[in-house]
């Protein structure tokens, strides 16, 4: 028996290994150890300490290898000054849309550089249980090649349970099936998300859903096809998207209005072109699509880099007062936030504009400059692109912080994300809750560290990450899956720029 459960061991280990696109002489190197020792291991012909199995887990960074041992926390020790260099990866929000959209091709789709993040993990096992064939190759890309026939009673719900994403799959698979279940969209909880509009923007195309015990019945009438322009009552950035996704296998030319011209979207767009798919108005309210009736191509893309994450590291820069350089940043989605900051008193360069590899969003690299911030004179809120991006909102709390003076933040849109920013408050910060949609938040403070739970939305967690990482002594935030879903080695990166964090399990 013992040599059965170190083998299971060892070929959990191999699995994750690979998962991460690690060599075994790279996770010999992280862990000081010999690549015959991996080996060893990997096999099943080493008897592990349960320390080893918690330092092997922590340098995976995966839920994969928890070996009954939990999820895994950070321990910061701060305060850090950054210096040097990072690059931001390409967004979670255009993969998981790109991956939903690759169920509209017959061929095979290649994607390029894809952040490689628990988000697309999900998406990844759901495809898989479908019959999807996918694989990494080159460190972070995918290739995908579907099935002639998807298997769709066969949908892996706990994976499809814990992402937003999966209502994605609505659009594609009208075209594929007549019939199907799905079960109900997760992701960050936010407070109540509605997913009518989506209905709504399905309907022209026949589908019906009808709600029932944790799942979406779907049955599509195939005789339907939208009379006139689709409405959109939001404009949601994920409804636009399956709006998109069902006009593109739509024969004719669908208007769809009131549509998100956010990142993401264009991602889609210029990929669904690269299909064949006609798309005109891309960047604008309204987009015009002349579907095909079948895509059946082989296709390469990339998708763009994530201005979520290009905000992230701005935040972390300003508020260890660090300078440094942050590479291919999509300039066009952050022109407001960038503003903003100049108007509370920022300092940075910016290199000329270059282009991306989808060889249409503009990037540029950020020099920042520490520099001594005060309170914006009017409150700060989200808008639809081309306004101050909604999931960018969060990290306007924990530069406020660091500010002089009062600063207001109003989050309209999410019933539930501004109440974790009230967390900063463990941390020393002066964060007052005015309505669930409002925060007053008064600085400068002066961050001392402390132990506090991950928040269950990805934003506020990494909020709280970036002012431990200001904090004076040492912090610990616990159960950080919620960060993996949206970002790739993040705190592994932040070392690399002299931040102080190592990643833990309880054992
Ligand atoms: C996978 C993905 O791409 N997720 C993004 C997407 O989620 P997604 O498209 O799923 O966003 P939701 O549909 O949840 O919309 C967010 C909220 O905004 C409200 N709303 C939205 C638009 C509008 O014009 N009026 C309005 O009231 C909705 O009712 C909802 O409460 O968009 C959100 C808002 O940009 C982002 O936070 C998410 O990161
Ligand atoms: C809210 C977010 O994502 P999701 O739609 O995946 O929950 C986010 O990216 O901040």
């Amino acid at each position: 028996m013992a040599d059965d459960y170190q083998g299971r061991i060892g070929n959990l280990i191999r699995d994750a290994r690979k998962h991460r696109g690690m060599t075994q002489q790279q996770l010999a190197e992280t862990l000081g150890t010999s690549q015959s020792a991996i080996n060893r291991i990997e096999r099943g012909h080493q008897n592990l300490s349960l320390q080893m199995i918690a330092r092997i887990g922590a340098a995976l960074d995966s839920e994969i290898v928890a070996l009954g041992a939990g999820p895994t926390h950070l321990r910061v020790t701060g305060p850090t000054t950054l210096t040097g260099s990072i690059e931001v990866k390409t967004s979670k929000n255009a993969g998981v849309a790109l991956l939903c959209a690759s169920l509209l091709n017959r061929g095979r789709t290649t994607l390029r550089k894809v952040a490689r993040i628990e988000e697309v993990n999900r998406i990844l096992e759901v495809l898989a249980s479908l019959g999807v064939q996918t694989r990494w190759f080159n460190e972070s890309d995918l290739e995908i090649i579907p099935p002639a026939e998807l298997d769709l009673d066969n949908i892996d719900e706990t994976a499809a349970r814990r992402t937003r994403s999966i209502i994605m799959f609505l659009g594609p698979l009208l075209h594929r099936s007549d019939l199907f279940e799905l079960p109900y969209a997760g992701g960050c909880n936010l407070g109540t998300r509605t997913v009518e509009p989506h209905m709504a923007a399905l309907r022209p195309f026949g589908l019906e859903v009808k709600a029932t015990d944790g799942s979406y019945h779907a049955r599509v009438n195939p005789l339907v096809e939208p009379q006139r322009p689709i409405v959109l009552t939001e404009r949601g950035d994920t409804v636009t998207e399956n709006a998109l996704m069902a006009a593109a296998l739509h024969p004719g030319t669908t208007i769809i209005r009131n549509a998100s011209s956010n990142y993401m979207v264009q991602d889609l767009c210029f990929f669904l072109q690269k299909l064949g798919v006609d798309i005109e108005g891309v960047g604008t309210t309204t987009l015009r699509v002349t579907g095909v009736t079948e895509i059946d191509v082989d296709v390469d893309y990339a998708p763009s880099e994530d201005p979520i994450e290009a905000m992230s590291l701005l935040a972390a820069a300003i508020v260890t007062k660090s300078e440094i350089t942050i590479t291919r940043v999509p300039i066009e989605f952050l022109e407001i936030e960038l503003a903003t900051l100049e108007e509370m008193g920022f300092h940075y360069s910016r290199s000329e504009e270059y282009d991306a590899a989808n060889e249409r969003t503009r990037l540029v690299d950020i020099t920042t400059k520490p520099s001594d911030l005060h309170a914006p004179l009017d409150k700060i809120h989200p808008m639809p692109f081309p306004g101050l991006n909604i999931d960018n909102l969060p990290f306007f709390a924990v530069i406020a912080a660091v500010a002089t003076g009062q600063t207001l933040l109003h989050d309209w849109v999410y019933e539930n994300r501004a109440i974790y920013l009230v967390e900063l408050n463990k941390l020393g910060g002066d964060v007052k809750l005015l309505d669930p949609h409002r925060v007053m938040i008064e600085g400068p403070t002066h961050f001392s560290g402390t132990e506090i739970m991950c928040p269950p939305a990805l934003r506020p967690a990494v909020v709280i990450l970036l002012a431990m990482l200001a904090a004076k002594g040492t912090s610990v935030l616990r159960s950080t899956y919620v960060i993996h879903r949206g970002y790739e080695g993040l705190a592994e990166r932040l070392n690399e720029l002299g931040a102080n964090i190592e990643t833990f399990r309880d054992i």
